[in-house]
């Protein structure tokens, strides 16, 4: 088949400067909206692994993938809830210390393998509460690695279902897909374009 040069040009330059921006630098969520609420906890010792593991508590996220969840956020605001992050971009070496504590593709990507979307900073570990602060149940504790977090799993009160629905509904529509296994987790679409990094946090 034979294409016109111009266009075999246009589809280069397009496939570079989408290339490009994948690669963008990441950017501090806070730096771009006021409306979070965070508790990084694996700035602090209450997570799965018991450690501190990041210097600082920063939410860090490609560009695109920053914007689309403050877009999310304003939707959830509409609806008188905001987003709680527990977690943005973390770095392959802090994932090859879950992966040691918990080798189980199912609740840690494997950094061996593809790595996590968490690595490219193109995921996030999230939950919702209302405007008012208050808690708002999804059916497990934020990183229970078990049944109770399973997104396939309706054995729960109408309520939790219920606040399951809007989480998802609501992070589907920015673009945000869930895994099978973790209520909590939502990855940006076209996630394994981001190159995978070991940057440490820029805490000052
Ligand atoms: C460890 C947990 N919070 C998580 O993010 N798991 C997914 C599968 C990941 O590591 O990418
Ligand atoms: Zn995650």
């Amino acid at each position: 088949m034979k294409f016109p040069i111009p266009a075999i040009l246009i589809v280069f330059l397009f496939g570079f400067v989408s290339a490009t921006k994948q690669q963008d630098p990441l950017v501090d969520l806070e730096a771009i909206s006021d409306d979070f609420i965070y508790e990084i906890r694996y700035a602090t010792p209450n997570n799965f692994l018991g450690e501190t593991l990041y210097d600082c508590a920063q939410c860090l996220l490609r560009p695109e993938v920053a914007d689309a969840l403050v877009e999310a956020n304003k939707y959830f605001q509409e609806k008188g809830y905001r987003i709680r992050i527990y977690d943005c971009y973390r770095p392959l070496d802090v994932q090859k210390k879950m992966w040691s504590k918990v080798p189980r593709a199912t609740y840690v990507g494997n950094p061996y393998g593809n790595g996590s979307i968490h690595n490219r900073g193109a995921a996030v570990d999230m939950t919702l509460e209302t405007l008012e602060g208050c808690f708002v149940e999804m059916g497990s504790e934020y990183d229970h690695f078990g049944r109770a977090a399973h997104i396939d799993n309706y054995d729960f009160s109408k309520e939790i279902l219920a606040n399951r629905k809007l989480l998802f509904e609501g992070m589907r529509k920015f673009g945000f897909s869930p895994i099978r296994t973790e209520w909590w987790h939502f990855s940006f679409r076209k996630n394994t374009g981001y190159g995978v990094l070991n940057t440490p946090l820029p805490c000052n």
